[in-house]
């Protein structure tokens, strides 16, 4: 749905059911958006969203939905008929269940509770089970494609694992179909906050129009190791995705080194290790937490996360998400996200020369590029051990387990290790930066084919930097995908296939 639709009905019936942006001293029954937010398009930042409606102070609670205005398994189960059903169907996922409950409302239409509500959600998202092979393959990263191939497994048995109850509850053939499944589930994965009583979440009428802020401002030198058990009670606010870190509950600590330095054994004896220990790595500079349900007041309550000035995009942080994980649970990509990474899998110590087999002890964590280029705690210190023969790592590998340098040696040949890895791995990728962008160009002109056609052309005729005089096969069948898309004619889409194919044959580049 577009963000300069007419929500005003949704403001009505938010009204109604208790939902309200004004302060509890100040709320009357009539209250509805307008006191702190307004419903507003943000092309650039999510799209439809929640704009302030006055200047907004950090902390402020901003908006309140009462428990019986959400949709959430509780619900279903408040439903007798489902209820019926579902004592038949226990193995049943409450994602699942909340799948069914929102395409069971779906059918009943305008005598569903929440049909102002369900008006306005999106009629398509983007998360990865809507990918079809094409786009997937479009992914070009090997673990990229793989996510993408699970979540789509995963949705066709989620749907095969639920028909038994929808048929059991009668529901309308139009609803039973795959496709409305994967409306539902990704209505389900995109919107859903977390609430303590159940772990798919809780579908938040007006709750869900906050768009996402990445919790960028704190610095998570080891986000991957936190086992501190403050960290475990913090939940993320959606279906159980990620967690999301309650600062106040977690002392500001100094930040841990996870880069390559390289330190002097004399240093290293006169090192505090104690000092790493405590900081095990995490440094979270300010309080996350900006929503969550309030059982003392039975309500879903939001609080602005900074000040906002009057018409600016107020956000929300649904968690911590790398891009991959952006797309798969929510069907977006931030541009600039700093909590992006890059999956490295730790190769044997053979690599190294080092025989006698790998270290027995397993980190935990995520063996990764940050986004700054930097490699994870995880990372550096799996390599170290790698790297140390086996004797040494007897005596000193646990200076890697606290981000410390075993030898310069060492360091110096995990770091060629990793210049050599990170060459390999963008050279394997079939398209280069370079060819994304100008990809990116035709997509964002495919409104006119007569653009898409031309950019097909000079891109085909046009021998990329990156890849000397071949067009990469990639980037040719994405533009053959766009221009499909864009054009359904089949006289104009057989136009560009003969430009490409025209291309094809000067260029020499492989057969698609
Ligand atoms: C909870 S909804 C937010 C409201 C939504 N924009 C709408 O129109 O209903 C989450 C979805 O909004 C979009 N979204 C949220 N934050 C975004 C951002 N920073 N950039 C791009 N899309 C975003 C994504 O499609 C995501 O799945």
């Amino acid at each position: 749905m577009s963000g300069n639709e007419n929500c005003e009905d949704l403001s009505r019936w938010a009204a109604s059911k208790g939902i309200s942006d004004a302060p509890r001293e100040s709320a009357t029954t009539s209250d509805g958006l307008g006191h702190s937010l307004v419903v507003a398009n943000f092309p650039d930042a999510g799209g439809r969203g929640l704009a302030a409606s006055r200047n907004l102070k950090e902390g402020e609670l901003i908006l309140r939905v009462p428990k019986s205005a959400l949709m959430s398994v509780l619900s279903a189960k408040a439903d007798p008929l489902l209820s019926t059903a579902l004592a038949r169907h226990p193995c049943l996922s409450s994602a699942q269940i909340l799948a069914v409950h929102l395409l069971n409302e779906a059918a009943k239409g305008k005598s569903s509770t929440w049909s102002p509500y369900l008006i306005h959600l999106p009629r398509i998202y983007h998360t990865l089970p809507y990918f079809v092979a094409n786009d997937v393959q479009a992914l070009q990263v090997e673990e990229a494609r793989w996510v993408a191939e699970k979540a789509i497994e995963k949705a066709v048995m989620d749907w095969e694992g639920a028909k038994g109850f929808m048929h059991e509850i009668s529901l309308r053939r139009r609803f039973m179909s795959f496709k409305a499944w994967l409306w539902a589930s990704a209505t389900v994965s995109t919107r859903t906050l977390h609430v303590p009583w159940d772990e798919a979440g809780t579908l938040c009428p007006v709750g869900d129009l906050f768009n996402y802020a990445a919790p960028g401002e704190y610095v998570f030198n080891r986000k991957e190791t936190v086992t501190n058990s403050a960290a475990e009670d913090n939940k993320d606010l959606t279906s159980g995705h990620s967690l999301l870190f309650k600062a106040e509950e977690l002392d500001d600590r100094d930040s841990c080194s996870n880069g390559l330095e390289v330190e002097t054994a004399e240093e290293m004896a006169e090192s505090d290790f104690d000092n790493d220990i405590s900081c095990n790595g995490v440094t979270i500079r300010e309080r996350l937490r900006d929503g969550g349900f309030e059982a003392d007041h039975g309500e879903y309550c939001f609080y602005a996360r900074q000040d906002y000035h009057k018409g600016q995009q107020v956000l929300l942080c649904y968690g911590l998400y790398n891009n991959l994980e952006l797309l798969e649970h929510y069907g977006f990509l931030l541009p600039h996200n700093p909590n992006d990474n890059v999956h490295i899998r730790l190769p044997d110590s053979e690599e190294f020369g080092v025989v006698n087999g790998n270290p027995g002890m397993s980190l935990g964590g995520t063996t990764c590029l940050e986004i700054d280029g930097s490699p994870s705690f995880s990372l550096v210190a799996g390599l170290r051990l790698r790297a140390t023969h086996p004797f040494l790592r007897k005596s000193k590998g646990h200076f890697a387990l606290m981000g410390k340098q075993i030898s310069v040696d060492s360091d110096i040949l995990i770091y060629q290790w990793l210049e050599k890895k990170c060459t390999s791995l963008l050279a394997c990728q079939p398209t280069s930066l370079d060819d994304d962008l100008i990809l990116k160009t035709v997509a964002s002109s495919a409104q006119s084919f007569a653009a898409v056609e031309d950019l097909a052309l000079s891109l085909c005729e046009t021998p990329s930097k990156a890849h000397g005089d071949r067009v990469p096969k990639n980037v040719v069948h994405e533009i053959q995908n766009l221009a499909g898309f864009v054009c359904m004619e089949q006289r104009l889409l057989k136009s560009v296939r003969d430009h490409v194919r025209v291309a094809e044959k000067s260029l020499s580049y492989p057969r698609i």
